[in-house]
């Protein structure tokens, strides 16, 4: 009999969609007819801005929360009929306080956790130790897990995940909250450790610098929507001979905005604030500069700074989520 965990891709989500009610009976897409295949063995980045629907297609292929159509797949289970199958096979690695014992050594969280999975008590006494060593977490094993700094419980998370060797990962956010520093190790340690033995992994993260240096490709959600697929390098492609401006300035409003975006030769703008000070960025072509009227859109507010770069990685992805494009 043909069995379907043999072959064919490790996650695969056919036109998935998930509703939920808000206030008022109003009707939230979460996520809205969404496809995406990952093969065996690859790791890929699900991008998106807070509320693009990340979260949502994860839970999904958690088996925690139900899709309202569509379907999906994991290792050829899927993921509503075959929901136990698909929890063996796939280990999650979340992030934060939540799924630990604080009271309790990351050696003894682990050593429950291989309980609640059914590892027998000698294989545990290997692999405990092991995954231990392979975090780097060996000669801190003993102490409670409230003591531990957040990229310490990050790193016992990603070894809780491993724990019972699971076939697929879904790593969420590894990186939050985390110092650049720790971030960086963090990041090899993924690469190391979660990627190892032709895992496929599935991470989601709200950094493009992130997914670049790990993942193999990358697709990115805005609205519950698939606005772009494809290898970091190929999205970068889509910022070549671009050039952004970026204004620092005060007194910026939505019309301002909707004015800029409507200017002859600009093909996003993107508008941040940090610590109640405005910054746009504004990518156009090469051919035009734009920066005279870009002022002349901006004349009556007060202009701190003006500069021109050549755009980035992140800047590729933030012309994406805040372009016109659906
Ligand atoms: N249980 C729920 N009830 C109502 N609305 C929800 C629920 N869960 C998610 N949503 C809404 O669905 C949309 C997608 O949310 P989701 O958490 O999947 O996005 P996300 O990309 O993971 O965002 P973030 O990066 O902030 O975690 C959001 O608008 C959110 O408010």
């Amino acid at each position: 009999m043909h069995d379907p965990a043999m072959a064919g891709p490790a996650i695969a989500i056919e036109a998935l969609a998930r509703t939920f009610r808000g206030p008022q009976g109003r009707v939230k897409h979460a996520v809205d007819g969404l496809s995406l295949t990952v093969e065996r063995g690859e790791m890929v980045g699900l991008l998106g801005p807070n509320g693009a629907g990340k979260t949502s297609t994860v839970k999904i292929l958690m088996t925690v929360l139900l899709p309202t159509a569509g379907r999906a797949a994991v290792l050829g289970h899927d993921v509503v009929r075959d929901a136990q199958t698909v929890r063996r096979l796939t280990g999650v690695i979340l992030g934060g306080d939540a799924g630990l014992y604080a009271r309790l050594s990351a050696r003894d969280n682990l050593l429950l956790f291989a309980d609640l999975y059914g590892i027998p008590y000698r294989e545990q006494k290997r692999r405990v130790p092991e995954l231990l060593d392979r975090v780097g977490l060996l000669g801190e094993e003993h102490k409670r897990v409230e003591t531990y700094s957040r990229g310490m419980k990050q790193r016992l998370h990603i070894a809780r995940g491993l724990l019972h060797d699971p076939k697929v990962v879904i790593l969420d956010e590894p990186s939050n909250g985390i110092d650049p520093v720790g971030a960086r190790e963090l990041r090899a340690l993924v690469r190391e450790q979660v990627r190892r033995q032709d895992r496929t992994v599935l991470l989601t993260t709200h950094y493009m610098f992130e997914a670049d240096e790990l993942c193999d490709r990358v697709a990115v959600l805005r609205a519950g929507r698939k606005i772009a697929e494809g290898t970091p390098a190929a999205l970068k492609k889509e910022t070549d001979g671009q050039v952004v401006l970026n204004v620092q300035v005060d007194g910026v409003t939505e019309e301002h905005v909707a004015r800029l975006r409507a200017l002859p030769g600009i093909r996003s703008v993107n508008l941040t604030e940090h610590d109640s000070r405005q910054s746009l960025d504004v990518h156009s072509g090469q051919e035009r500069d734009v920066t005279a009227d870009v002022l002349a859109e901006l004349r009556e507010l007060t202009v701190r700074q003006v500069l021109k770069r050549e755009p980035t990685l992140e800047d590729a992805y933030v012309a994406l989520i805040s372009g016109d494009r659906a």
